[in-house]
């Protein structure tokens, strides 16, 4: 199972397009995306122009109305879909939706007003919820199973790549015929610039129109259909359980669009209505149903897969962009094998996505743990930042002065800058962490539209834009993957169905709601002394998208940073120049340290005095050269700080003085005994290190975490041990096996030492590679047992020649 391929990599893309009717489905599916994508930048754009003159909220109101007539559909009306889907001859559906669409689209500069716009693009959205499933049927059946995951890829890759190419063809029409306008005398002058928006959205709409044509002409020009029997059994339909080849293509990740693994790209593990999938069910692999909204080319993978929808496409993205087939609510996976009378004789039954229940069944189980909180909120809060940028663009272009080609040039920027977030997020900074990289990305998307919020210039904006896509991009990759390793299975099914259900209503609100909402807060000009400051509403609405996913960044890290051995800051400069964060084991190479450093970690009486005697005898009787220390009080000065921390005279001292003394204690304990044992190549046994400062005086005095591990970073000189064994043990217990007279830390509060023991544990969970847990209540041998079952590994090979000669040399003080 390849994980390195790219999406749709040449040769990938070759191999399925070698077959020739593919490849007419594929110039078709092209055609009909790149005219779907320049239908709603015209759209947009024309209804801005018809009422340039009107007022801002008049204006909002046809922006968000077209953007409205192209989104709701696939959303609203899914039954809809069902009713169309399947119906007819595929071919004959195909053609029909592309020559209705490209009609339509003719129709409109023709009317040339504002309610004709919308109704027609309404329209044209009708249609295309009939094309949809038909297509997805279509690639089922000319398509060699074995490749079909291929296929899919590619019809991803393609309506996904049409965006930026429809924003730039819409950009370079709008400009030629602002260009022709403005040489053909009598036309009003380049000059009144508003004059020619309306002509060259025209432009764009008739280039709609001719794209459609054509892509109708290509499918009709398909071969027609095979018949075949519609109660084939389900061993012998193609379209039967997974086969290996299905299995295997499902569980590539080649794509860069590709989000997970185990799942074929942007899709396939979803359902809409998980619990009507029936995992490893023919019938239902042949029945063909489910809609996978985002997922414009699901079917064939999805056949592959058995499983019912592709609903994890990149759904922000082309959403935003109030994505035309993509953003479609149908997506009907090809009864592989299938004619389409055998579909029109019952054969399929093609049962719609049923949002609300999708949405409303998904509370129950999302968000299961915190880190899935953690990440679905997250990625959910990406979708209606970027769907704001697209909701607000064509009003924000025209505040800054750059007019429909400026719109275009936004528009593609932020597809584009999406699509190579999503190439390259599973490379990108791989040495930081993934849930580090999801919040950090959702960060850079905020900073991102916080200056384009903030700058009213439309380089400024462009650029922006595109860096705010591409992290969205990246925060999309990653949270998909982190979820699959995540969940389970069946969960995960749900878990994603239910996200993109989120997704794709947030999309539709935010997508409408946000020019609304630039026009109720208006344009200012802020004053400074001879400066002025042009605040657009537009404007508003990208800073408030910016501010909502820093504060849902601010969330996501705190939900999912689960393993911060290391501050944010240190990892991510490591990462930026390509390095790992270095592990205690490189670290001390990097010092020539050849020991070895165990520390015994616990509460008070847990057994740490003893397990440390019981394996350095061990240990020496393998041959090592071991030192046994502990601390407070391994040193004369560490005497004499033990003497001031443990004295009851003391009580009361300031929790920061305590810190600071174990501190200096620590300080003096690493440069005269650990480190030169270290550098000898002795294996180092400690009772207790820096971990029980942060159990006792960060979790049980409540010192922050993080100030604690700078101090002790500095006296330490940043040494951390090769492994810390915790000996676990409820206080009371521990506190009991001492017995008689306490010192002034074990004389501290029931709750205290509870602290101090979750603190522990916190800690050990933190980082399990570098952590062992045993439960102390059980017996000293055992223990011992446990232990040295976990410190073998680590030991060094062969041991020291004169290990046995400097064995016992390093007595530890002890009182
Ligand atoms: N696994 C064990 N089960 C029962 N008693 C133990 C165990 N390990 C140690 N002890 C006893 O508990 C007391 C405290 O042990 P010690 O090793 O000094 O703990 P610590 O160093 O963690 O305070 C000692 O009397 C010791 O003999
Ligand atoms: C090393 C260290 C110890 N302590 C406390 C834990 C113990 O109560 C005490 C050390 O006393 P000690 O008698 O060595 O306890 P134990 O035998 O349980 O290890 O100091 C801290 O509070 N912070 C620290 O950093």
């Amino acid at each position: 199972m390849s994980r390195s391929a790219p999406l749709g990599a040449p040769g990938e893309a070759r191999g399925v397009l070698s077959s020739k009717p593919f490849r007419r489905l594929w110039v078709s599916l092209s055609l009909s995306s790149l005219g779907d994508w320049l239908g709603l930048l015209a759209l947009v754009a024309l209804a801005a122009a018809l009422t340039a003159d009107a007022d801002p909220l008049v204006r909002a109101y046809a922006v968000a109305g077209a953007a409205a007539v192209k989104l709701a559909p696939p959303v609203l009306l899914s039954p809809l879909a069902a009713l169309l889907a399947d119906r007819f001859d595929r071919r004959l559906t195909l053609a029909a939706a592309d020559a209705a669409r490209a009609l339509l689209y003719l129709s409109i500069p023709i009317a040339g007003r504002l309610d004709w716009l919308l109704i027609a693009g309404f329209l044209a959205e009708i249609a295309a919820l009939a094309w949809t499933p038909a297509k997805d049927a279509m690639l089922g059946e000319l398509v060699p199973k074995r490749k079909q995951a291929h296929a899919t890829r590619l019809g991803l890759l393609t309506v996904y790549g049409a965006a930026p190419v429809a924003a730039a063809v819409f950009a370079v029409l709008a400009s030629l015929s602002w260009l022709v306008g403005a040489l053909v005398p009598g036309s009003g002058g380049a000059a009144s610039a508003d004059a020619f928006l309306v002509p060259q959205t025209d432009a764009s709409l008739y280039a709609a129109g001719a794209v459609f044509l054509a892509s109708a002409l290509s499918a009709w020009l398909l071969p027609k259909p095979r018949r075949a029997a519609p109660e084939t059994p389900p061993t012998a339909a193609p379209a039967g359980p997974p086969a290996a080849a299905g299995a295997a293509a499902d569980n590539e990740r080649t794509s860069p669009l590709a989000t997970t693994e185990g799942t074929a790209p942007l899709a396939t593990t979803g359902t809409t209505d998980p619990l009507q999938t029936t995992e490893g069910d023919a019938d239902a692999a042949r029945s063909n149903e489910r809609t996978a909204p985002l997922t414009p080319a699901t079917g064939p993978a999805v056949a592959a897969d058995n499983e019912a929808t592709a609903q994890l496409s990149p759904a922000p993205e082309p959403a935003a962009g109030a994505g035309p087939s993509a953003a479609r609510g149908a997506s009907a996976q090809p009864a592989t094998g299938q004619s389409a009378p055998a579909a029109a004789s019952g054969g399929h039954r093609y049962r719609p996505e049923n949002l609300l229940r999708t949405l409303w069944q998904g509370r129950r189980f999302a968000g299961t743990t915190p880190l899935v909180r953690g990440l679905l909120a997250g990625m959910v809060s990406v979708f209606p930042a970027v769907a704001a940028v697209a909701g607000v663009a064509r009003l924000h272009v025209a505040s800054l002065g750059a007019g429909n080609a400026g719109f275009g040039v936004l528009f593609a920027a932020v597809f584009a800058g999406a699509g190579l977030g999503m190439a390259a997020g599973p490379r990108i900074l791989h040495h930081l962490s993934r849930p580090r990289l999801l919040a950090v990305s959702m960060a850079a998307a905020a900073l991102a539209l916080l200056a384009a919020g903030l700058i009213p210039n439309m380089v400024v904006a462009a650029v922006a834009v595109a860096l705010a896509g591409a992290a969205a991009g990246i925060t999309w990759v990653t949270g998909v993957t982190l979820l699959t390793q995540e969940l389970e299975e069946d969960i995960r099914t749900r878990t994603l169905g239910y996200l993109n259900a989120v997704a794709r209503t947030q999309l539709l609100v935010a997508m409408v709601a946000a020019p609304l909402l630039a026009a109720v807060i208006g344009d200012y000009a802020v004053a400074f002394g001879e400066l002025t400051y042009g605040f657009l509403g537009t404007g508003a609405v990208l800073l408030i998208a910016g501010v909502l996913v820093l504060a849902a960044s601010a969330v996501t890290y705190r939900r999912v940073d689960a393993r911060g051995e290391a501050p944010l800051s240190k990892e991510l400069f490591f990462a930026l120049r390509g390095l790992p964060l270095p592990t205690v084991e490189a670290k001390q190479e990097e010092r020539s340290l050849p020991g070895t450093f165990i520390v015994l970690e616990g509460g008070e009486g847990a057994g740490k005095s003893t397990q440390a005697g019981r394996l350095s005898v061990w240990l020496r009787d393998e041959g090592f050269e071991v030192v046994t220390t502990r601390e407070p009080g391994s040193t004369k000065l560490g005497m004499r700080l033990r003497a001031l921390l443990l004295d009851r005279e003391h009580t009361g001292m300031s929790a920061r003085a305590e810190a600071l003394l174990y501190a200096a204690d620590r300080a003096e304990h690493v440069a005269s005994v650990i480190l030169p044992a270290l550098q000898r190549g002795a294996i180092v046994i400690s009772d207790r290190y820096v971990d029980s400062t942060l159990a006792y005086q960060g979790t049980g005095r409540e010192l922050p975490r993080d100030e604690i591990e700078r101090v002790n970073e500095w006296a330490t000189e940043d040494l951390a041990p090769h492994l810390t064994v915790l000996l676990d043990i409820p206080p009371e217990q521990g506190l009991a096996r001492l017995g008689g007279s306490t010192d002034r830390m074990e004389g501290e509060s029931e709750e205290f030492h509870a602290r101090v023991r979750s603190g522990f544990r916190e800690l050990a969970e933190r980082d399990p590679s570098r952590y062992v847990v045993v439960d102390a209540r059980e017996s000293a041998e055992e223990i011992t047992r446990d232990i040295r079952r976990r410190i073998r590994p680590l030991l060094p090979d062969p041991v020291p020649q004169d290990a046995e000669a400097i064995t016992g040399m390093m007595p530890t003080i002890k009182e």
